[in-house]
């Protein structure tokens, strides 16, 4: 049978803005209050997966969530009508008006994490949204992603959804950011691993003293007892906290995997040779270790360019190819790394460059933007179709970002109650376009 890895693209929502939310992401902080351009950030995600699929890679969508979030700030006491919400938010409190307005969704590395079914006890392919606790912003996401996922993997006989962990520090989860998958054939049983940023129930352990460790050890081992993965080929590692005080807030922005390839920084990781180790001994066959040392790229590089949130992908052909953000290209260091390392004899054969600016204003690059789902042919055929980006998709969700979305938005742009009126206006649309059914509340 056909084994793939799908990707699925966040579609970036309507209210895709600049906030500064995200204390520890040093682009979300520097470009706190620039004005955003929605549109051209929603064409610029479409464009980049629609390549994908035209390079013969299987691509699906991911639909962004309602935004401005009306039930959070009547939650937290807001009251009256919609519009009455937003204005008394904007005034009292425009931070939490801000953080019920991102379209952090978008990054829908972030979304879950996912443990395909030849790793799984019970043979089936695992869900479990990120309850993404360390960011307000994101923290309001982890239902509506469990409704869109369930939507798009809608079949009980090879699809197994688990409610996001508790919704405590102590379970702090950032998806599969912080989870990658080595394997020899995407089908084949493969090695799980967590990197993890700090113990939670361990007070004495190492842990960043600047910014946050996002993801705790005590959420990635819940993750792998809930999709009943095997001891024998699940390695839990430590990002190195030092490069979290230096901006690197998700394991994806320091390193990035694909089958038998780990590709990462020279400093992404605490004892980094005995885990290697414990990879070699647990991964069937070969692993290809492939280092960048800080030599030719130091960290601030690296998180300025997001040389490492870049997604490894193999061609129909076999070949791997490496999918990165045209900051790369701009950044001399990474750009002259980059035309090495494809002569390095790595299974990295080619560069491809993306321009997703608008998305690496707050932190997200190529990787931030996709969620993997390693499947076969069964499964994928279990798959919501409408979700998969087809030529027809692809023009469909392109007009409809042409009629919905704005061409600029600054943080005043959020209390206009016009545009909750557009946004749930063009995602009842999308559920339609992409035959998801009532997955939002405003549609219950
Ligand atoms: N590395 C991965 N997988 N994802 C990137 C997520 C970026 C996101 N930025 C933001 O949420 C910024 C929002 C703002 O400031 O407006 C975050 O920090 O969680």
């Amino acid at each position: 049978m056909k084994q793939f890895e799908a990707n699925f693209d966040g579609l970036v929502g309507p209210t895709h803005n600049y906030a500064g939310l995200s204390f520890g992401n040093v682009a979300s902080l520097n470009n706190a209050a620039q004005k955003s351009n929605p549109k051209a950030a929603a064409k610029q995600g479409l464009k980049k997966a629609k390549a994908l699929a035209d390079l013969g890679m299987v691509q699906g969508m991911l639909a962004p969530q309602e935004r401005p979030d009306i039930y959070t700030l009547r939650r937290i006491g807001f009251c009256g009508s919609d519009a009455q919400v937003l204005e008394q938010a904007y005034k009292q409190a425009p931070a939490l008006l801000n953080a019920c307005c991102s379209a952090s969704s978008m990054w829908t590395a972030n979304a879950a994490t996912i443990s395909p079914s030849a790793d799984t006890a019970d043979g089936k392919l695992h869900f479990t949204p990120a309850n993404l606790v360390d960011k307000l912003h994101r923290s309001i996401e982890p239902e509506t992603t469990g409704n869109i996922l369930k939507a798009i993997f809608n079949n009980e006989q090879y699809f197994s959804h688990h409610q996001h962990l508790p919704e405590h520090a102590s379970f702090g989860d950032e998806g599969a950011a912080n989870h990658t998958r080595l394997c020899q054939a995407y089908g084949d049983k493969g090695l799980e691993l967590f990197v993890y940023g700090q113990h939670a129930t361990n007070p004495d352990a190492i842990k960043p003293k600047r910014f946050p460790a996002r993801q705790t050890l005590e959420a990635s081992q819940a993750v792998a007892r809930l999709h009943g993965l095997d001891e024998s080929t699940t390695v839990f590692m430590q990002q190195n906290p030092d490069v979290i005080d230096q901006g690197v807030f998700h394991n994806d922005v320091i390193s990035v995997g694909n089958q038998n390839v780990l590709f990462y920084h020279e400093q992404a990781f605490l004892n980094t040779e005995s885990a290697f180790d414990e990879i070699r001994r647990k991964l069937d066959g070969d692993i290809h270790f492939v280092k960048v040392p800080t030599a030719q790229v130091g960290i601030l590089d690296a998180v300025k360019s997001y040389l490492f949130n870049t997604q490894i992908i193999t061609l129909p052909s076999g070949e791997m190819a490496i999918v990165a953000p045209t900051d790369c290209q701009e950044n001399p260091a990474v750009h002259a790394y980059l035309q090495e390392l494809v002569t390095l004899g790595t299974p990295i054969k080619e560069v491809k460059y993306f321009d997703v600016k608008q998305s690496m204003q707050n932190g997200g690059g190529p990787a931030c933007l996709r969620l993997r789902v390693a499947m076969n042919e069964q499964e994928l055929a279990a798959v919501n179709q409408g979700a998969l980006l087809t030529d027809e998709l692809f023009t469909s969700l392109n007009a409809w970002v042409e009629k919905h979305y704005r061409d600029e938005l600054s943080n005043a742009d959020l209390a206009d109650p016009q545009l909750l009126i557009e946004s749930r206006t063009a995602l009842d649309e999308l559920t339609q376009i992409m035959k998801l059914g009532s997955v939002y509340r405003f549609q219950k």
